[in-house]
């Protein structure tokens, strides 16, 4: 733990680490194990040659009392989790549904817009809690089907403990030590619980009333209502179901997309040449188009490199093997916590040239790609666990994107030189982000309606 114990986030110090004792490696973490993982080779092992063994998740303090018992899809094990993953994969978060959404997408960037171009002219916008209102607002509008500003925070509250450090995690017989951190939980989890029962409520008096099950207006709660009215598999959907995959989707789809649009935009501040080169490609291409972003394939690579930069979960979410088993040369004993550290191979110089750098042309006529087959690029994590929300993910960050660089452009405050901007990294909830929030100063390159 003393390892650890260093003010470094836990990804800087797991590849320093790393590099000393190699790409598998066993942490002794208080009571328990940890082995972590940062070679292509190791990763592949993990997470395809033996994925079934490794597919399982650790019960951690935060997501058991905040995700009732792991009753969602992120960390649920077993039968309940095949359930629950099928149901998101197919009805959730695929193709069509993710395309349905995409008035939403589109009303939600104009509020956006408009919003920047309302601050004075000449001043710096602080990006950052615009790009979290927005995507939080996409996840609530499809996910609940309408937002709750009022009543948000505690939802943020809920995001920012679900990775907190526990100590009954690490020191399990301690855990009636871990009394603070419990009775927050379970503040945090109750008043979470309040407000879903109250948004669950409405919408099932909405559907008696209006029959509403009509698969055009469906958000995903209603997708997951018919699911728990109309079972057609072994295992019920219950109630708690929803509610915990409901969390999942706000904890997975809001600060992973915000984060990522705020390093993206910060990457082509400092890189002149690849800002112009991609506000070339949205402004032909697009030519105020609001929501056809499918076309913009350099905006893709941008994406694309900015995720091997500023992978938002570098870790991604821990696993446990469930039997005994080899890895790399070595025993590993069942029930082994396992992460891989995802952050370091994709900055690791011997799979990448000029690893540091922001190119996002390096991606051009190759296939490695974030779908999970390219294993030292896993910002979506991979195998049986891989990450459903890609498309849901990358439609709010491309259009969002694409849209800030076509409406405006972009300059650093002050006399600050592009070079200059830090690019210091901090962790505040489930994804790493800024260390020093992004201020940019607009300017309308075109108007927005
Ligand atoms: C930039 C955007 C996103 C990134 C970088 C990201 C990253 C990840 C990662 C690394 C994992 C763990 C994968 C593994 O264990 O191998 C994961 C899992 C998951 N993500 Fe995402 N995610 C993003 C967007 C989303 C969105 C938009 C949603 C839903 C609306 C979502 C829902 C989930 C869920 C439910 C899981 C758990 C899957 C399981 O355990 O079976 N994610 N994500």
């Amino acid at each position: 733990m003393h390892h650890l114990a260093t003010g470094e986030l836990p990804h800087h110090a797991l590849t320093r680490l790393g590099r000393d004792h190699g790409p598998v490696m066993h942490l002794q973490l208080g009571q328990v194990g940890l082995v972590v993982v940062s070679s292509r080779e190791a990763a592949m092992e993990v997470m395809k040659v033996q994925d079934a063994n490794f597919a399982h998740r650790p019960e951690l303090r935060g997501p058991k009392t905040l995700l009732y018992g792991c009753a969602d899809v992120a960390f649920a094990s077993g039968p309940l989790w095949r359930l629950l993953r099928k149901v998101c994969v197919v009805k959730l978060l695929c193709t069509s549904r993710v395309r349905s959404f995409a008035p939403i997408r589109t009303e939600e960037t104009r509020a956006l817009l408009d919003s920047i171009a309302g601050q004075p002219p000449g001043t710096a916008v602080e990006l950052r809690p615009m790009l979290e209102a927005l995507s939080s607002a996409i996840v609530s509008r499809t996910v609940l089907g309408t937002t709750f500003e009022h009543r948000g925070a505690i939802l943020k509250e809920g995001m920012k403990l679900s990775s907190a450090f526990s100590l009954s995690d690490h020191f399990p017989s301690l855990s009636f030590l871990d009394v603070p951190m419990r009775l927050r939980l379970r503040r945090v989890h109750r008043q979470a619980d309040e407000l879903f029962e109250d948004i669950i409520g409405e919408r099932k008096r909405l559907r008696r009333q209006e029959n509403l099950i009509m698969d055009t207006t469906e958000n995903m709660l209603d997708v997951l209502l018919n699911a728990m009215e109309q079972p057609d598999e072994e295992v019920p959907i219950t109630q708690d179901n929803i509610k915990a995959v409901i969390m999942d989707m706000f904890v997975g789809g809001t600060e992973t997309s915000s984060t990522t649009i705020e390093w993206a935009l910060s990457e082509l501040i400092k890189n002149p040449k690849e800002m112009a080169k991609v506000q070339e490609e949205v402004r032909t291409k697009m030519k105020g188009e609001t929501h056809d972003v499918g076309q913009l394939s350099y905006l893709r690579l941008v994406v694309k490199e900015t995720l091997r930069l500023h992978t938002p979960a570098p870790l991604l979410v821990p696993r446990v093997c469930k039997q005994r088993c080899r890895l790399g040369g070595y025993t590993i004993p069942a029930g082994s916590r396992v992460v891989i550290n995802a952050w370091a191979m994709s900055r690791d110089p011997s799979y990448w040239e000029d690893a540091e750098a922001f190119l996002p042309g390096r991606f051009l006529d190759t296939n490695v790609d974030f779908k999970g087959t390219s294993f030292e690029f896993l910002p979506f994590g991979g195998g049986r666990r891989i990450c459903p929300g890609i498309e849901f993910g990358l439609a709010t960050i491309e259009l969002c994107l694409a849209q800030l660089l076509y409406y405006f452009d972009w300059k650093l405050p002050g006399a600050m030189a592009p070079e200059d901007l830090d690019m210091s990294e901090t962790s505040v909830g489930v994804s790493v982000v800024r260390k020093e929030p992004l201020r940019l100063i607009p300017s309308i390159h075109a108007p927005s309606s």
